[in-house]
């Protein structure tokens, strides 16, 4: 099977207009940007949480003629603030995922924890888990790292990067830090206005 490429032609949304860019199987595109600017609302009109303008494609698949659940199934969307509604964390996990929990630094027993007691780094860590037990076909990240540690920060690094490259995701990724961006990024653009450019 051909993995899919996620393409976005004449999006508007908020102040961004008419934006074109295309994301190839495995290419990871960084999003960056002042505050206010517009990034999570991009990636929640990707999502198709939020009403926008233009056309949103991944490879043949349509946005406009998906059932809005299974095209965020497809295009996942890893909020910089997680939401849970279960009360144990295995619960919100579609698959077990003991090998990720444990490269993410988890003991197996994490799956039992209750929410209520998670910190907020935990609850970044598990809700990429989470996001990647579905089996996405791309991913959308806002500043996925947000509030963990420089050990913690390395571990999701290098675990989401692989994952990236073997699954070949198209994933856009919001993110602040240069040297992240430069460790992740295959291109970074940024939002200048009401467009993308590259800042490169
Ligand atoms: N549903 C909405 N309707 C109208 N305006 C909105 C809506 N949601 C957010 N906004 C506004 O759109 C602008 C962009 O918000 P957004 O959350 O995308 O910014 P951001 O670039 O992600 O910022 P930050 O880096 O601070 O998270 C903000 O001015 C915000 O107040």
């Amino acid at each position: 099977m051909q993995e899919p490429a996620l393409q976005l032609e004449g999006v508007s949304i908020g102040a961004l207009s008419d934006i074109d860019l295309a994301i190839a199987p495995g290419e990871v595109v960084c999003l960056s940007g002042p505050s206010g600017s517009g990034k999570s609302r991009l990636l929640r009109a990707v999502a198709d949480l939020e009403a926008h303008g233009g056309r949103i494609r991944l490879g043949d698949r349509d946005q406009a003629a998906m059932h809005a659940h299974a095209w965020r199934r497809a295009v996942m969307l890893v909020p910089a603030e997680s939401q849970w509604w279960h009360e144990r964390v295995g619960e919100h996990f579609a698959r077990d995922m003991p090998e990720t929990l444990a490269e993410l630094g988890f003991e197996a027993e994490v799956v039992e924890w209750s929410i209520s007691r998670l910190s907020s780094g935990e609850k970044q860590r598990l809700a990429l888990v989470r996001a990647l037990s579905y089996d996405p076909e791309a991913l959308l990240l806002d500043e996925p790292t947000a509030n963990l540690d420089a050990q913690s920060t390395a571990r999701v690094e290098t675990w989401l990067t692989r994952l990236i490259r073997e699954r070949r995701l198209p994933v856009l990724w919001v993110a602040h830090d240069p040297s992240q961006i430069e460790r992740v990024g295959s291109r970074h653009l940024r939002i200048a206005g009401d467009r993308l450019e590259s800042a490169l």
